[in-house]
């Protein structure tokens, strides 16, 4: 049996780009781990070489777009499917070859998967009586996990008799009853509407932080994951393609395609200028941009084309001058509540027009630049993210 290790030790996963845990799980043991894991569905592979260590009490997120793995992750550590090669272990115990009902896990499914012929009580107690408890402490423990997740008075219902919102609190009372050492969550927002899935993430978040147990969240919807998680993984083609704190993946995405995949990215093509011991200067439209060094990511730029990633929000207008690098006209504002979508068609230099999104509070926007205005964009240096071509 292999020793419970510390996020903070030397085997710190090499995937990791947060400085180990979150603030949150920072020295914590390690409550999972997998290493080598490769899972394949005949001749196809589909997660590669994956390796990944969870906290004590974390809630780390699986993100990422359909079919790029998350569930096969999830039911290699559920038990449900079995590793071609690799290992797992929970709690420092080598778990790899041991059957699902040995593991100690509780999961809530997307469909939540009540027990339709059972009441409300005993599909949350389902996992006691299998695993032999007597009838009084299934009952004590049944209240207790009935009054955290608020279904106090629902005993006797049905799955039927339930809203969909008390239907997920059955199937996640019925996942925490048993104590599990860790909790999977596999898309379980997916079949509320909208305003009952704010609720239900801060509750269920609230409910994991009280109880420290460790969860480990599928989703494909950034918005749940940024604002739900200690950690996430963006997954792309059965691999990790980052590791980071929710601000650290927004802010500091180290690979294109997390760039891209969670939240609104503008990319701008620019050429290699020069460089001095703190910046690059880059050419892009009528003339240099200055990104700070370490914002070069994904490896070692080759002198030539080298594309800038910049979000919306970060990006500002500011009045035409003779040394504008980013110019353009205005051609649409998109209102947005509580923001403005603005969309600029600049000159990008080698590469002719392109469109470009900026995002503003308010209507400020709308009034000072009309369409048909001919801008600048100011473009602050430490808030882009440049990639070398290779990688872009
Ligand atoms: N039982 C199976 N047999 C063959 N291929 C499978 C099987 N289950 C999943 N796959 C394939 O494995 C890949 C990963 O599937 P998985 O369900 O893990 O993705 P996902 O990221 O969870 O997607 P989604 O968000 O759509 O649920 C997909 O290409 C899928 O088609």
């Amino acid at each position: 049996m292999k020793p419970v290790e510390s996020l903070n030790g030397s085997n710190r996963d090499a995937s990791d780009s947060s400085g180990g845990g979150s603030r949150a799980t920072a020295g914590a043991p390690v409550a999972v781990s997998m290493e080598g894991v490769v899972a394949k569905y005949r001749d196809l592979t589909i997660l590669h070489d994956l390796s990944l260590k969870i906290a004590q009490g974390e809630f780390l997120t699986l993100l990422g777009p359909s079919g790029c793995g998350k569930t096969t992750l999830l039911n290699l550590i559920a038990g449900f499917t079995q590793a071609d090669t690799g290992e797992i272990f929970i709690d420092g115990k080598l778990v790899t070859d041991l059957p699902a009902h040995q593991r100690e896990i509780g999961i809530v499914f997307q469909s939540y998967a009540l027990f339709p012929h059972m009441d409300v009580a005993r599909n949350i107690g389902y996992g006691l009586r299998m695993r032999g408890v007597g009838a009084r402490e299934i009952a004590q423990r049944v209240d207790a996990a009935m009054a955290l997740v608020k279904l106090g008075g629902l005993g006797h219902r049905k799955p039927r008799e339930l809203s969909g919102g008390q239907q997920q609190r059955v199937a996640l009372a019925r996942a925490l009853v048993i104590r599990p050492k860790v909790l999977l969550l596999d898309e379980p927002f997916s079949a509320l509407d909208k305003g009952l899935r704010g609720a239900m993430q801060v509750e269920i978040r609230e409910i994991q932080r009280e109880l420290g147990v460790t969860t480990v969240f599928v989703t494909h919807d950034q918005g749940e994951a940024l604002s739900m998680s200690d950690r996430i993984a963006v997954m792309s083609q059965g691999r990790i393609c980052q590791i980071a704190t929710p601000d650290e993946i927004y802010r500091r995405p180290t690979d294109p395609f997390v760039a891209s995949f969670l939240g609104d990215v503008n990319i701008l093509p620019s050429h290699f200028h020069g460089e001095d011991a703190t910046h690059y200067q880059l050419r892009l439209g009528g003339g240099l941009v200055s990104v700070e060094r370490e914002r070069l990511v994904g490896g070692e730029h080759g002198g030539g084309r080298m594309d800038i990633y910049v979000r919306p929000e970060h990006i500002g207008f500011e009045p035409l001058g003779a040394d504008s690098v980013l110019t353009g006209t205005v051609v649409n504002h998109v209102f947005q509540g509580d923001h403005v979508d603005s969309y600029v068609d600049v000159n990008v230099a080698t590469h002719g027009s392109q469109r470009v999104m900026v995002r503003t509070a308010g209507l400020d926007a709308i009034e000072r630049f009309p369409i048909g205005t001919v801008t600048a964009l100011a473009l602050p240096p430490r808030y882009l993210t440049v990639f070398p071509e290779a990688v872009a």
